[in-house]
C-alpha cells in the first residue's frame, strides 16, 4: 500500500477510536445553602466513537444530570466537557442548539411522542425541528421507521401502538437526522424484558452499521450484558466498578 494511503487508513482508524465525548471532572450543584444538592461530584467519562455504554446507579446518583450535560441541555458548575474537539464551555447557546439538533439524538423514558400525530408525522416533526429541508424529510423518516421495523405501523398514532412500538418510534425520531451520538434516559424502563432487549438490539445495530455512539441509563440487569461498557454512578461520581467489555 502506498505510504499516503497507509497514512489515510491510520488517520481513519484514529478517528474511529477517538472520543466523541469527553467528560472531565464534572461537578453539578443544584440550589444553595442548606438545600444545596451535589448531583455530580467530579464525574469523568469518555465515550468512544461507535460504542454502546450503559450508566447505572441507584435513584438520585446523578444519571439523568450527567445525560443532560452530555446532551448540552445543561452545563457543569466545574470541570469540562468536550464534544469531539469542541470545548462545551466555549460554545454559545446557539452553537449548542445547532449541535444538539444536528449531531445528537435524545430519547426519554416517557417517549415524548405527540399523541395526535402518527409515527411518521412524529418522526417528520423531529426532522423539521432539526432543520432538515422538506425534500429530504419523507425519505429520512421512512428510512428511520424501516430501520426500527415500523414500516407497517407508520401511519398509526402512539395510542394504537404497543409500548415497544412507541419506544421504537421515539428511536426513529431520534435517529432520522443521522446523529453521531444518541442519549437515552431509561429507554427500556416501561417495557417488558423481551421488548427491552429488542430496543437494545436496535441500538446495537445502529452502533454496528452507522458507527453511532449510544449512552443509555438503566436499572435493568439484563441490559448490562448487552452493552460494551457499564459505568456505575455513585453519589455523583463514576465508581471504580466500571466494567469494560470490549
Ligand atoms: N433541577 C434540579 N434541582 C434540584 N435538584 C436536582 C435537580 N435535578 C436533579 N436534582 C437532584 O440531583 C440528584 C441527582 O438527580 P438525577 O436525576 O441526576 O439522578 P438519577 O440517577 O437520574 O435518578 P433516577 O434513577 O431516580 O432517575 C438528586 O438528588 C436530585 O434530586
Amino acid at each position: 500500500m502506498p505510504l499516503d494511503e497507509g497514512g489515510l487508513v491510520l488517520r481513519g482508524l484514529e478517528a474511529l477510536r477517538s472520543p466523541i465525548l469527553d467528560v472531565r471532572n464534572v461537578t453539578r450543584v443544584f440550589g444553595r445553602g442548606e438545600t444545596q444538592v451535589f448531583a455530580l461530584r467530579g464525574a469523568t467519562l469518555t465515550v468512544d466513537t461507535g460504542s454502546l455504554i450503559a450508566l447505572k446507579g441507584r435513584s438520585g446518583s446523578g444519571k439523568t444530570t450527567l445525560l443532560n450535560i452530555m446532551g448540552a441541555l445543561d452545563a457543569p458548575n466545574e470541570g469540562s466537557i468536550f464534544y469531539g474537539d469542541r470545548d462545551g464551555s466555549r460554545m454559545s447557546e446557539q452553537q449548542k442548539n445547532e449541535m444538539r439538533k444536528q449531531e445528537i439524538g435524545l430519547i426519554f423514558q416517557s417517549f415524548a411522542l405527540v399523541p395526535y400525530l402518527s409515527a411518521f408525522e412524529n418522526v417528520d416533526l423531529g426532522l423539521r425541528i432539526a432543520g432538515v429541508q422538506a425534500s429530504d424529510r419523507r425519505r429520512l423518516a421512512e428510512e428511520a421507521l424501516a430501520f426500527v421495523g415500523l414500516t407497517p405501523r407508520m401511519h398509526h398514532r402512539p395510542q394504537e401502538m404497543s409500548g415497544g412500538e412507541q419506544q421504537r418510534t421515539a428511536i426513529a425520531r431520534a435517529i432520522a437526522h443521522k446523529p453521531k451520538l444518541i442519549l437515552a434516559d431509561e429507554p427500556t424502563a416501561e417495557l417488558d424484558s423481551r421488548m427491552g432487549k429488542q430496543i437494545i438490539e436496535v441500538f446495537r445495530e445502529l452502533v454496528g452499521t452507522l458507527g453511532v455512539s449510544v449512552v443509555l441509563t438503566t436499572h435493568d440487569p439484563h441490559i448490562m450484558d448487552l452493552v460494551d461498557q457499564v459505568h456505575v454512578l455513585e453519589d455523583g461520581r463514576i465508581g471504580s466498578e466500571s466494567i469494560k467489555r470490549v
